[in-house]
């Protein structure tokens, strides 16, 4: 049986990979929104659609089906029953104040057609848009320009969920500014006809008491998981996963948690460190203490009351020679470690690669000594553009959803 969600490595040659095209969200920031909505600068438009079209070629040209989740999501509300139950809940996790406020939003979008709903939702509703019942309340009469705010970071697909074998996580994320990104990911698994009914495995679903998101999520083989305790990523979260796995006939039986520093240029695992080749991962050198080392916990599913071992290691390389039973393994310094550079392309993704098949990766054009690096380690190298679509601080991996990866053989 083909199942919609498939996939069992980071590395396997991608078959169907789930975008979201920058759209207006995008054009809605500002210098005073863009730090809570999670940018650091503001995109040319017309130029981070063309990157991104640019991203979504290469990747055609590779084989690999391109679905775009703006499209899933309205094709998904064909039902009007479904319809309305989706927008009243997106409406309630928006932020607004009154239930005037609320009742006249939902009219002003109930008014569209789905497309343009959901684009709609996506940019973000200004307060001069809709006649709000009662306008003189108080709610509305401060100068903060939206009653619902824009979501410019839809573009980093790998975060609000995880596929993880024929399964995914569909995640609770940490900061406001995306939480409602994953409710567009349920309502596509439960109501488009391509997934719902198909017996796909939620592991984690976006109700779960604890922050993961996905760009901490690397599916390192059929049998083992990575999962990043970043400032996005919570350690009981990857318990509850590990729980969830090993309960539930995943095949998962080992889910290393790696930590990772807490601040902005390393949010997630997968902006220091991705998987590109059966024995071959980039790695940004700033995790690593001054000996190397970094805390990697162990967690293997087990006969004993809690279900599963939990071992502290400090040796990455060990651990993943062991877990993937390989005799030698290459860690591939971003910005080939240099004080100035491995920071700087670092900053700009130099590490956060989408692997397409074993050996080919999908990696920014900007970080020209880390894709140099990879080249020198025999890795086949698609650079894309990257001057706007890297002021949102995520890469080429960030960007996409593997949904089908062939099996490895
Ligand atoms: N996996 C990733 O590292 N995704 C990049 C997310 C960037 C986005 N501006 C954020 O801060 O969440």
């Amino acid at each position: 049986m083909a199942y919609p969600i498939h996939v069992k490595s980071e590395i396997g040659k991608l078959k169907t990979v789930l975008l979201k095209r920058p759209g207006r969200e995008v054009e809605n920031l500002t210098p005073d929104t863009m730090e809570r909505l999670l940018f650091d600068d503001i995109p040319f438009f017309e130029n981070i659609q063309k990157e991104h079209d640019y991203f979504a070629d290469t990747l055609r040209k590779e084989g690999v089906e391109v679905l775009y989740l703006e499209k899933l999501a309205a094709e998904s509300l064909v039902n009007e029953e479904v319809k309305q139950s989706f927008l009243k809940q997106m409406i309630d996790e928006s932020g607004l104040i009154s239930d005037y406020q609320k009742q006249a939003v939902i009219e002003y979008l109930g008014s569209m057609n789905n497309d343009q709903m959901i684009e709609k939702i996506m940019a973000g509703i200004r307060k001069h848009e809709v006649e709000i019942p009662h306008q003189t309340c108080l709610d509305t009469l401060d100068d903060y320009p939206f009653l619902t705010d824009p979501m410019p970071n839809l573009y980093f697909t790998r975060d609000p969920i995880a596929s993880i074998g024929n399964g995914l996580t569909v995640n609770r994320m940490t900061f406001a500014a995306r939480q409602r990104e994953s409710l567009f990911i349920e309502t596509i698994m439960n109501y488009h006809p391509r997934f719902a009914d198909s017996g796909i495995q939620v592991w984690l679903d976006r109700y779960t008491g604890a922050h993961i998101e996905g760009g901490d999520e690397l599916v390192l083989s059929d049998t083992v998981l990575a999962v990043g305790i970043s400032q996005r990523t919570s350690a009981h979260s990857i318990k509850l996963l590990a729980e969830k796995l090993f309960k539930n006939n995943s095949g998962y039986e080992k889910v290393l948690a790696i930590k990772i520093p807490n601040n902005r240029a390393m949010m997630h695992l997968d902006t220091v460190f991705t998987m590109v080749d059966y024995d071959k991962f980039t790695i940004h050198p700033a995790i690593l203490d001054s000996d190397g080392k970094m805390d990697v916990y162990v967690i293997e599913k087990a006969n004993n009351e809690l279900g599963m071992t939990i071992t502290l290691r400090n040796n990455i390389e060990d651990v993943l020679k062991e877990v993937l039973n390989l005799s030698e393994l290459v860690l591939i310094p971003t910005g080939r470690g240099d004080a100035i550079v491995a920071p700087r392309e670092q900053w700009n993704d130099g590490s956060n690669t989408l692997a397409i098949a074993p050996g080919t990766v999908v990696t920014y054009d900007r970080n020209y000594v880390s894709n140099e690096v990879l080249r020198e380690y025999g890795l086949r190298v698609l650079e894309v553009l990257s001057g706007e679509l890297s002021r949102g601080r995520g890469g080429p991996r960030c960007m996409s959803q593997p949904l089908v990866r062939e099996d490895l053989k």
